[in-house]
């Protein structure tokens, strides 16, 4: 281990805990090995030392679960590598189920499996207690087997990353406290170009902030959001228990909030507990701060500790070895923290891990180095990049509220359409209090309070969840009639808003734009944002509203991501901006086959087919005020999309309720866009995913003369369909039995074998059955006649049902 500080490194890695040091260790494997890490204290010294070790690959997303068995893989290995052991096991994990509904949870994690590929069991209470005899089952009613989980020691994995770092050319300090970074530039060109630290300034191209605890006040020094708050993990160590052996599974007791894995001997008994103990603000977190741990906290621990002795009843009779309370960073959403973050080039962050940094480390740290390299993601890592918050996200009260209710995420069931409760309400629009007197129940997006369904007077307004069919469905089957038969109006003011304009704005967003925005002003091109992968970025629409002027509308959650992309590739020379305006408008959705008439109604604009043509906009007089129509539709109705200055806001809302226009929320755009088909980006469009696999060529402008990000990509695409081999696909799908109620995750089949997944699914009103959409993978093209040939399912919690799937949509 070096002392000595250089004046400067390509990379300098900020934090040597198991995050930091992977990241170092993966960069030299591709290659960029002027590569200098940094550590205030001693390695691991932070977080990592006290981390349970847990490597549990089976996560709730395909991309989550290959990051974290790509980590697995690699600490099985290391050792080899390095010389250095990593204590990593793979000792295969035991999950239990107290409940029906947390059976349900087992059964679609064993079906997620079998879409993965990867190994999982069912267990009957007396086959889990033959793989963990040392816990009580009378209560249980089921288990599954994870032969893939693993435990790993935190420290020595960390040694053993940073000894393969410093063998591909990587350089380590210890005790250098960066204290800030140096930058150069502004606006979008702002530029990190080095650290600050109590020891002198290193220069960089790249700094990379995987500093734990410290990064968010890091980041708040150079303007840049890292939305991370600490609160207090426990767990105890045990004195020997008999039975306990170094190869016993881990265990995980979710419905008691425990995990259990073999120490010495002994049990580590830890957990998250449904309200966390928040620890102190980002902004004060101590230095140094090593190998320390907080006070023990018996009363908090008691909940969990409760719940472990219904487990495992020895440990009534046992000692306790130790009691562990060490402060871990958990972020709003119990997501962690990747990628560039927007506004400061060449700086990124690899950060709030929320309990699961050893299982994520190897494959985060990975996936950071290829961004890094690559200039983006190589895979979806859309889940965990760092712009999916914003500057309101920093603010510390706000993240530690949420925090207190986030860490009990991790073994809470995770139901369908779960939202957060804390922190909330957050960012209203201006019809929210109105929308609440009429009965709304609010979901939360980018912090925007949004419309999830109507309960009719006299019901609570309260979601009640289950993995059937939710009291709400009839609310959102009323809205869904109300849309086809008649006019609803959909408060969709969270939607993403920019103007892009200047004389370079055309050459700026054709480039950017796969499909060809080059129209007359006036009209609305839908288009995909690509990659240089020929995969999705965004997907949005883009008006025309002058020759140098363009309105871009896309996704809630996107916009701080969505910016930062067109930020990152604008064409050299071009001289144009882009302004955020989603705050500045509200917008109204009214759809209906009447929404023509209502509105004709308030408006001397004629609104007549072909007066106001379908992928047109204007301005118009709407009463008293005036706002931009769009003629669009996400449901599949005729309808027009008001986008209205937020002050006039209330004002045209009670127009369309005195023209007794139904409410309706985001559950009803939902089942009415299945039921058409309409792709949603997050679900359908992802990274992993291009405009080929997902049915929308007709959306890019392949086939006409005009270059694009992504074009090569995309033909070479289109070129592989010619030739042989497996193919994915994405097709419209029906349950054939009204019954079943389905939500998105569940695996396909075609004469019992894995052949995809769903990625959305919801109540079909008008169909009568549940609808979705669904990747199928094949040996060859997925055609209409092999999905006519039928012989397909889903499995639903355990259970199979038949489906029709199609490449046209039901509707
Ligand atoms: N740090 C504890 C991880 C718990 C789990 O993997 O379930």
């Amino acid at each position: 281990m070096t002392t000595d500080l250089p004046a400067r490194a390509r990379v300098v890695v900020v934090g040597g805990g198991v995050i930091g040091t992977s990241v170092a260790y993966h960069l030299t494997k591709l290659g960029w090995t002027d590569v200098l890490l940094l550590e205030q204290g001693t390695l691991s010294c932070g977080t990592t030392w006290h981390a349970a070790g847990l490597v549990g690959p089976l996560r709730a997303s395909e991309s989550g679960t290959r990051l974290v068995q790509y980590s697995a893989e690699l600490y099985a290995r290391l050792e080899a590598e390095t010389g250095l052991a990593t204590g990593y096991r793979n000792v295969g994990g035991v999950i239990v189920a107290r409940t029906e509904d947390r059976m349900v949870q087992l059964r679609r994690t064993a079906a997620n499996a079998a879409a993965y590929d990867m190994e999982c069991e069912l267990l009957t209470p007396a086959q889990a207690r033959d793989l963990w005899p040392v816990m009580a089952v009378d209560d249980l009613l089921g288990a599954i087997w994870l032969p893939g989980d693993g435990k790993v020691n935190p420290t020595d994995l960390t040694q053993s990353l940073a000894k393969g770092a410093r063998q591909g050319g990587a350089r380590i300090v210890e005790r250098v406290r960066v204290t800030g970074y140096t930058v150069a530039g502004s606006g979008a060109g702002r530029r990190v170009t080095g650290v600050r630290t109590d020891r002198g300034d290193v220069e960089a191209e790249v700094v990379v902030t995987c500093a734990g605890q410290w990064s968010k006040a890091l980041g708040d020094r150079a303007g840049v959001t890292v939305p991370l708050h600490s609160a207090e993990h426990f767990y105890v160590v045990t004195e020997a228990v008999d039975g306990v052996h170094p190869d016993l599974p881990i265990m995980r007791d979710p419905d008691g909030f425990t995990y259990f894995k073999e120490e010495v001997g002994g049990l580590v008994v830890g957990g998250f507990e449904p309200e966390a103990k928040p620890w102190r603000s980002p902004d004060t977190i101590p230095h140094p701060f090593e190998f320390q741990l907080l006070e023990e906290d018996w009363e908090h621990f008691s909940v969990l500790m409760d719940e472990a002795l219904v487990r495992i009843p020895a440990l009534a009779e046992t000692g306790i070895r130790k009691f562990y309370n060490g402060p871990e960073s958990f972020t709003p959403d119990n997501q962690f923290l990747l990628g560039e973050t927007p506004g400061l080039r060449g700086h990124f962050v690899g950060a709030g891990f929320n309990s699961v940094g050893i299982a994520s480390a190897g494959g985060a740290g990975r996936a950071l180095a290829e961004w890094i390299v690559e200039g983006e993601a190589t895979t979806d890592l859309v889940g965990v990049d760092v712009r999916r918050f914003a500057p309101f996200n920093a603010n510390n009260r706000w993240l530690r509220d949420r925090v207190a209710e986030v860490l009990g995420l991790h073994y809470a069931v995770p139901w369908p359409n779960r939202e957060l409760e804390t922190a909330r309400p957050f960012r209203c629009s201006p019809v929210h209090d109105r929308l609440a007197a009429r009965g709304a129940v609010f979901g939360s997006r980018m912090g925007w309070e949004r419309p999830n369904v109507f309960a009719p007077s006299p019901a609570e307004p309260r979601l009640h969840y289950a993995w059937g069919k939710q009291s709400w469905l009839p609310w959102s089957a009323a809205e869904q009639r109300a849309t086809r038969q008649d006019v609803a109006v959909f408060d969709q003011t969270s939607f993403s808003k920019y103007v892009v304009s200047g004389p370079g704005s055309l050459a700026w967003l054709q480039w950017v734009c796969a499909n060809d925005v080059d129209v007359e002003p006036g009209r609305v091109v839908y288009t995909p944002w690509l990659n240089a992968r020929g995969t999705y970025e965004a997907d949005l629409t883009v008006t025309r509203v002058a020759a140098d002027e363009f309105l871009l509308v896309s996704s809630s959650a996107t916009t701080v991501r969505d910016l930062d992309w067109l930020e990152r590739h604008r064409p050299d020379g071009v001289t144009a901006t882009v302004r955020d305006v989603t705050s500045a408008h509200a917008v109204l959705g009214v759809m209906g086959p009447r929404s023509r008439e209502v509105l004709q109604a308030l408006t001397d604009s004629a609104l007549g087919e072909e007066a106001f043509l379908f992928a047109t906009s204007r301005e118009l007089f709407l009463g008293h005020a005036t706002v931009r129509a769009t003629r669009m539709t996400y449901v599949g109705e005729l309808g027009w999309e008001l986008l209205v200055p937020m002050e006039l806001t209330t004002g045209v809302y009670d127009l369309l309720r005195a023209a007794d226009v139904a409410d309706a929320g985001y559950y009803t755009i939902e089942s009415l866009r299945l039921e058409k088909g309409y792709r949603a980006f997050g679900r359908e469009l992802t990274p992993d995913f291009g405009p080929v696999e997902a049915g929308l060529v007709f959306a890019t402008a392949l086939d006409r003369d005009k270059d694009f990000l992504g074009r090569s990509a995309l033909a070479a695409h289109r070129e592989a369909l010619r030739a042989p081999g497996p193919r994915r696909r994405l097709v419209s799908f029906v349950l054939e039995d009204p019954e079943p109620m389905l939500w998105g995750g569940e695996l396909v089949l075609l004469d019992g074998r894995p052949v995809g997944q769903v990625t959305s699914a919801a109540w079909g009103e008008t169909v009568g059955a549940c609808v979705g959409l669904a990747y199928l993978r094949r040996d060859e093209a997925v055609t209409a006649d092999w999905l006519a040939a039928g012989g397909f399912q889903v499995d639903v919690g355990g259970d199979q049902f038949g489906i029709r799937a199609t490449l046209r949509a039901p509707l």
